[in-house]
């Protein structure tokens, strides 16, 4: 079995009367493609928020290739290797694309991201490596065409591989994914299945939350379901989708609707 990348224990979160996490944790192994899911207001998100610096959590411990590791703040969290993308959207719609990736190629540089929006001189020759890098990136997630097209411009589905590109340039041993699927058509849902399959290829391992249970189950090595905040199956996708307590949540989950 490989090395365990990041694991996570006994996350608790409340918001006010609400315990948006209970006792959650997980174990992901390097190189997995590991899915988080659950029904709407799961916990999944919040859970994403909790690794990634952005909620303090009331309690939980955490470990990155068996090392403590405090997701205390944004920066620190994509120091330590860990980079994501937003259930909505997050790109400088006005920036074209390749300048978007470069904001994030720029996070594991010692010039910084003021240094890519704020172009000083002297920094020439840095910033053409830069930019061929985001280039490449771009090749790799299929939409080099675009590169000087604003972000704002590209298409939903072009838009969610322009984040994955953007998050590949810090050059991340986890890629969190929220939800890249969402509003993509069955064709774009392919050709992503694809590119998250070249980079667990490549040696990124992967932790996506998703809808699309088909999708997951397809793409992931193993599975935590969470439901009201609570981790109620874990293990790989055959086992967790014969799981009674999955499918009663699943089912109570449609019923509501
Ligand atoms: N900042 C916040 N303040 C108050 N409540 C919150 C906050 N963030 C999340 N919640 C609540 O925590 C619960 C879990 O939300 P979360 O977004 O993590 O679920 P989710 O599983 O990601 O849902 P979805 O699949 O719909 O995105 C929900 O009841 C939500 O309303």
């Amino acid at each position: 079995m490989s090395e365990l990348l990041l694991s996570v224990k006994g996350v608790n979160k409340r918001f006010g009367g609400l315990q948006a996490l209970s006792d959650v944790g997980l174990e992901i192994r390097r190189g997995q493609i590991y899915g988080l899911i659950g029904p709407n207001g799961a916990g999944k998100t919040t859970f994403f928020n909790v690794i990634t610096g952005l909620y303090t959590p009331d309690s939980g411990s955490f470990e990155l290739e068996g090392e403590a590791y405090e997701p205390t703040a944004v920066h620190r969290v994509a120091q330590a290797g860990i980079a994501r993308t937003f259930q909505n959207i997050r790109l400088f719609g006005e920036m074209t694309a390749i300048e978007n990736v470069m904001v994030g190629r720029h996070v594991r540089t010692k010039a910084g991201v003021v240094g890519a929006i704020f172009r000083t001189g002297g920094q020439r020759t840095e910033e053409e490596a830069i930019r061929k890098r985001a280039m490449e990136l771009l090749d790799y997630v299929g939409i080099a065409r675009y590169a000087d097209y604003q972000a704002r411009t590209l298409s939903y589905g072009d838009q969610r591989r322009l984040e994955i590109a953007r998050a590949l340039a810090t050059e991340p041993r986890l890629l969190a994914l929220d939800e890249p699927a969402a509003g993509m058509n069955a064709t774009e849902k392919l050709t992503l299945r694809d590119l998250l399959e070249s980079i667990s290829g490549d040696g990124v391992t992967i932790l996506l939350i998703e809808h699309d249970v088909k999708l997951v189950m397809g793409l992931c090595d193993r599975v935590t379901v969470l439901d009201y905040g609570k981790v109620i199956a874990e293990g790989v996708p055959a086992e967790v989708q014969r799981n009674p307590a999955v499918i009663e949540a699943y089912l109570g989950a449609a019923a509501a609707h």
